[in-house]
């Protein structure tokens, strides 16, 4: 017994130790690696927080040394935490060859929230729900949600009949979040939330802003790195009771879904369509092992928040960029009348049609990258350009700079659609376009984003001629790329129209079923098929 307490101490130190020395071990072999490759010289205190500026400058500033240094260099954010900034899209795709992982500090951050679903999972986890998730990606599966696309959009488009009629700018952001949130959980979850018209903001969409800002501040404080410490802190206690929230509301829409599924009596034969849930609820891998219901509330969280964010901020440039370019509207507007002469709602089979603005969608993404920066870490020792790099090195692939190369792209800050001809894409390394990032860790939303990219689109075109006062922009890279100040627009009802709009689109006569409303906050949901 007296041997016990003393036993315990030197195994604990040991331990202890075993973790330091690898800590540093590891370090050192990325410093090591990290000192042989020319750029900025970094500060003792701050690494190279001083080129790189404030957010608002972080942009313009890593586009800089992308062009100082045109293959690749260390950036230091910080004394000690340091990254490989690859500044060439063909050397990214060097990068890109062996397994890389998401293991960054602000990935650890945003998997404490999420969970490990697909988004900040690694290895053969995310291997295994990648392969289980990817059928819900399929044509057959997406084709019936242009029903969501049309009917939501139905919603925002009456709600902006009123600013049309006070003819003054407003801020449109915020109302092509709730859309996007409207459409994810209906699509992914058949859930109807009512997120457009409800008068307050959902708590999952408030949980999933704050908790995005709360990461983003976490980084800059090297003590809150430690789960335990943060959790201690008035931050982390924000943090913390957000992931209960988000991880309870998930919680609920799963087994309500799965008590359902089972008993396939409460299910109506004539549903409309399969969603993510269903997918996830009835795949098994080859061993014939299905999910469990905590690796699909991760899943759920992960798809609400990347199915919301992104498309918002894509909807809102991809605007903001027509109504900077009158002429491109037109086109646009002109198409859409073309292929839908008088019908309001769109069907699968219009898309395809919709060249034109296509066009217009791609140049958006390039110009105003939604995510501008790609984090991995290396999961192997890779060898790029002479150089070898260890394991657990972290690098970053600056999409947003990709985007602006002169080599790729002629006046790359012009709007110019055309440049995505197929004609004129001829010769344009893969790399050079990512929006949607590319490999194996590409999105696996993209199709699903760019179908509803086009059908929000194309109605708001059908119906409102879109201006802006202010064509400047600055680019901030939140987690997504949001412009400072954020992105102000306004509208006229056309009166050239030949459609019959809608007034009375929105109903909500589709629900099968009410779920009692125990998500607090006066929301109920509803199940909708
Ligand atoms: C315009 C809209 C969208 C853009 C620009 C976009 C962009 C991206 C990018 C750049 C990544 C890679 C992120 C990284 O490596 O850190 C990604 C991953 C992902 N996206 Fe999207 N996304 C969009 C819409 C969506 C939608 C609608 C969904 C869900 C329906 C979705 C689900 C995901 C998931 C689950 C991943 C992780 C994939 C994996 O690692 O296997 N995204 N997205």
């Amino acid at each position: 017994m007296s041997l016990l307490v003393p036993s315990i101490i030197v195994a604990v130190s040991c331990i202890l130790l075993k973790l330091v020395l690898s800590a540093w071990l590891s370090s050192n072999r990325i410093w090591s690696a990290l000192k042989k490759v020319p750029g900025p010289k970094a500060h003792l205190l701050n690494g190279n927080l001083d080129i790189i500026g404030s957010i608002d400058d972080y942009l313009p500033s890593v586009k800089k040394l992308c062009e100082q240094y045109p293959k690749m260099f260390p950036l230091w954010y910080g004394p000690t935490n340091p990254v490989l900034m690859v500044s060439d899209p063909v050397i990214a795709r060097e990068f890109n060859k062996s397994a890389n992982t998401k293991e960054t500090h602000a990935h650890r951050f945003l998997r404490e929230w999420t969970g490990p679903g697909l988004l900040y999972s690694n290895g053969e986890l995310w291997a295994r729900n990648r392969k289980l998730l990817t059928p819900g990606f399929h044509f057959d599966v997406l084709k019936p949600y242009m029903i969501v696309y049309n009917e939501c959009t139905d919603i925002l488009l009456e709600k902006w009949v009123n600013h049309a009629e006070q003819g003054k700018p407003f801020e449109v952001l915020e109302d092509f979040c709730l859309l996007a949130f409207d459409i994810i959980v209906q699509c992914a979850c058949s859930t109807q939330l009512n997120p457009q018209t409800h008068g307050s903001k959902h708590p999952f969409l408030a949980a999933s802003r704050e908790n995005t800002a709360l990461v983003e501040a976490r980084l800059y404080n090297p003590l809150f790195s430690n789960s335990f410490i943060y959790g201690l802190s008035s931050s982390g206690k924000k943090f913390y009771s957000n992931v209960a929230y988000s991880r309870q509301f998930a919680k609920e829409i799963v087994l309500q879904r799965k008590a359902a599924l089972e008993n396939q009596d409460n299910i109506n034969e004539s549903r409309k369509h399969l969603d993510f849930l269903d997918i996830m609820l009835t795949a098994q891998d080859s061993e014939g092992v299905g999910m469990s219901v905590d690796e699909i509330v991760y899943q759920v969280i992960s798809f609400l928040y990347a199915g919301h964010d992104t498309t918002s901020s894509s909807l809102s440039w991809l605007m903001f960029s027509l109504a900077c370019n009158p002429e491109c509207q037109k086109k646009c507007r002109e198409e859409v009348d073309n292929v839908l002469g008088s019908r309001t709602d769109l069907v699968w089979e219009d898309l395809a049609k919709l060249k034109y603005l296509t066009l217009c969608i791609k140049e958006s993404q390039r110009l105003h990258t939604t995510v501008p920066i790609l984090a991995y870490t290396l999961g192997e020792d890779t060898t790029v350009e002479g150089y070898t790099f260890p394991k657990g090195m972290d690098i970053e692939f600056p999409s947003y700079v990709f985007h602006h190369d002169l080599k790729w792209y002629k006046d790359p800050d012009k709007f110019n659609p055309e440049r995505f001809t197929a004609e004129n894409s001829k010769g344009r390394d893969p790399y050079a376009y990512i929006p949607f990032a590319i490999g194996a860790r590409n999105c696996i939303g993209q199709n699903f984003a760019l179908q509803e990219l086009k059908a929000v689109s194309a109605k708001i075109i059908q119906r409102f001629e879109i201006f802006t006062n202010d064509t400047s922009y600055h680019h901030i890279p939140s987690v997504i790329l949001k412009n400072k100040g954020g992105i102000w627009l306004s509208l006229k009802e056309r009166r050239d129209s030949v459609v019959e709009t809608k007034k009375d689109a929105v109903t909500f006569g589709k629900s099968r079923f009410l779920l009692p409303p125990d998500m607090s906050f006066g929301w109920q949901f509803y199940i909708l098929y």
